[in-house]
């Protein structure tokens, strides 16, 4: 192998590759084409872990697999594909999400650097997380498209991945998807969400029925509404809504007419939603066409195309028979699982937005258009994964010869900017936030929410869970030395369904979280806010100075001190809006342009021989905490798509 011909590296670099140990976390697409570059320079011992196993549409870009491997695990074909270029190799698979509790604060520590190469941000934070505590550098990498990002996270030295604010995945206040759609994006969630009252796992949260409790719809709910008894939480209590369809044998005449016109109606009642806005106009099933022939099966034409009234309607009514064919097949309390590749889920979705797009005059979109919408899917593509995986893999020579000050974070371009770069670095290496949430010296934040009506289950799986990327966090109560959460299964259960006011959480109160599987520890100051129709249910924000009034000047922030929380940016997570101050949150853009054109500015993107001194791996040294990782405990977490903030210049990046 070229790599372990003397000269092709220099010489100290090429003998702490070879003693190095590798972790590469994620075998998809940027993580195959890691793992053969890294047998191909000569590592030979790395371990690769990746949950999920191999499948068809994987095969396009993720050329360790094939055909035959369809169904398999990927981390363990990953490594059989890359033994064969370098047999010498020593390679561990598991097939394992890294999140459990296998793979704790030890398993990060036996380590010389970990590779990331995920698609989600939950698990992008939790490596985040154990890397910190464990002192071992991480390479983060992702691509969308055709931009591609690589950063350097080293304790103390950089940014981590959670110093500044990502643009939180976008979510819509309840009352616009049920009661006042104004895009299409609104009719298609709206659509997912009755997929899931139907067919899927059904969530409150997730009602599709109108919203009486809508503040905006006032005292004067309408006639209709008076008439209809609301539930406790304002929603109108029908008949589940599965339970309803099953009786009617998902006809979907009388499902049209209950979601399309009766509730049409009933929303039409609730006069003051109109008085500025257009109101929705009614369908009835028998005043409308349904197409008499099929709608083409022509895959091409049906996705690019918008489809008349009466073709949708007709895509709406097989859809619910075929749908129907396939839930009443699984065993009893099984659910479907939308998919956007699966034909009747994602023709069901269509049809649905479409026709409530029409009801309240928003823009119908074709096939296409909804699924990429509703999947929020941007084509990952083969060349990018590969020049970012090689990025990452050069950025790794550098961590291991210990010239962490030429690791600047760089971009992967479509178009070369105006200095000519395609492959653009960063500046300057940017010094960890110092009100990080997470890398700070003493973590916490502001939580301003409704106290009144957060459960304690809320805040465990919207809040702690979902939106601060913890796994099993352990919740007390600061000075009361009560214990609202528990990792413990079923310690604090009967804590789920009371608000943070009955436990005594209300204005003031300060909440000490503790995920002992992440080593991670948060201080949560509560604030009460009063509900509000568009405002989103909590907000966090990570620098409670900011929520002071201004009286003085603060002081301007310094490079900071490695353990030393200081003064600094605010900013906003999740909750939906973000009012991070730091934020620099573009879109995306896709260039048609493909001219490339490599042009390297930088000589820290090409392999240079290196001067600089090398020693083993840092010396680290962990506090235990209260739990041993090892115990075990699965640990679960919810997929997220991420992105970045951005470096000045014009493009933007990032990435899952
Ligand atoms: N918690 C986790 N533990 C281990 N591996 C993970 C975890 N979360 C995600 N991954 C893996 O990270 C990889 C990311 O690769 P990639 O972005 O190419 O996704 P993909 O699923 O292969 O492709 P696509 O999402 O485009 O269909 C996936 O193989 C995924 O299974
Ligand atoms: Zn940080």
């Amino acid at each position: 192998m070229a790599a372990q011909i003397d000269g092709v590296f220099e010489s100290g670099l090429q003998q702490k590759i070879k003693e190095s140990k590798v972790l590469v976390v994620g075998a998809g697409g940027i993580g195959c084409e890691i793992l053969k570059n890294l047998v191909l320079t000569g590592f030979q011992d790395i371990e690769i872990i990746d949950l999920d196993t191999i499948d068809v549409s994987n095969l396009n870009r993720q050329f360790l697999f094939h055909k035959e491997h369809v169904g398999k695990s990927k981390a363990n074909v990953a490594r059989e594909s890359a033994l064969t270029f370098n047999p010498n190799a020593k390679i561990k698979a598991y097939h394992d999400s890294i999140t459990t509790n296998n793979y704790g604060v030890n398993f990060f520590q036996r380590f010389s650097i970990v590779l990331n190469a995920l698609d989600n941000r939950a698990a992008r934070s939790h490596v985040n997380r154990l890397c910190l505590t464990a002192d071992v550098p991480l390479i983060e990498s992702g691509t969308a498209g055709y931009n591609g990002q690589v950063e350097l996270i080293k304790r103390g030295l950089t940014t981590c991945y959670e110093c500044f604010p990502q643009p939180a995945q976008k979510t819509f206040p309840g009352c616009t998807i049920r009661n006042t759609p104004s895009e299409p994006i609104h009719c298609i969630v709206w659509a997912k969400h009755l997929f899931n009252q139907l067919f899927g796992e059904s969530n409150e949260d997730e009602d599709v029925s109108p919203d009486t409790a809508d503040p905006e719809a006032g005292a004067n709910v309408g006639q209709a509404a008076l008439e209809k008894d609301a539930n406790e939480k304002g929603n109108v209590d029908r008949v589940n809504t599965r339970a309803w369809a099953k009786q009617c044998e998902y006809d979907p005449e009388k499902i049209f007419n209950k979601l399309f016109y009766d509730d049409i109606n009933y929303l039409l009642s609730m006069s003051n939603l109109w008085k500025n806005r257009n109101p929705p106009k009614p369908a009835k099933w028998d005043t409308l066409q349904v197409a008499a022939d099929a709608v083409t099966e022509d895959s091409v034409a049906r996705d690019q195309k918008v489809l008349s009234t009466p073709e949708t309607v007709k895509v709406f009514a097989e859809s619910i028979k075929a749908l129907e064919v396939a839930f009443t097949k699984l065993p009893e309390g099984d659910h479907l699982v939308w998919d956007k590749d699966d034909k009747d889920a994602m023709d069901f979705v269509a049809a649905c937005a479409n026709i409530r797009a029409q009801i309240f005059d928003i823009p119908r979109k074709s096939r296409f258009e909804i699924k990429s919408m509703a999947g929020n899917i941007i084509p990952a593509i083969a060349t990018t994964n590969a020049i970012t995986a090689g990025i990452v893999v050069m950025r790794a020579f550098r961590v291991l010869q210990h010239e962490f000050e030429k690791c600047k974070t760089v971009y992967v371009r479509l178009r070369v900017n105006p200095r000519n770069q395609f492959i653009v670095p960063d500046t300057t290496i940017i010094p960890p936030n110092p009100k990080c949430y997470v890398c700070a010296a003493k973590p916490e934040v502001v939580l301003k929410v409704d106290t009144k009506k957060l459960t304690v289950r809320e805040l465990r799986d919207d809040i702690l869970i979902k939106a601060l990327n913890m796994v099993s966090p352990d919740v007390t109560l600061d000075g009361m030395n009560s214990i609202v959460i528990s990792s413990e299964e079923g310690e604090t259960d009967c804590n789920n369904s009371k608000t943070l006011e009955e436990m005594k959480i209300v204005d003031g109160c300060i909440l000490k979280v503790d995920d002992f599987l992440q080593n991670y520890e948060l201080s949560i100051t509560v604030l009460h806010k009063d509900p509000g129709r568009e405002e989103v249910p909590f907000e966090i924000v990570a620098d409670p100075e900011s929520l002071k009034p201004k009286e003085e000047e603060s002081a301007p922030t310094a490079a900071p001190p490695v353990d030393d929380a200081q003064p600094s940016t605010s900013k906003g997570l999740n909750g939906s809006s973000s009012n991070g101050k730091n934020t620099v949150a573009k879109q995306i853009e896709d260039d048609d342009d493909d001219d490339l054109c490599i042009v390297e500015e930088e000589e820290d993107i090409v392999d240079k021989p290196s001067t600089s001194k090398a020693s083993a791996t840092p010396g680290k040294s962990v506090e235990k905490r209260k739990h041993a990782p090892e115990e075990d405990e699965p640990a679960l977490k919810k997929a997220k798509v991420s992105s970045q903030p951005l470096e000045d210049d014009d493009d933007l990046v990032i990435l899952d």
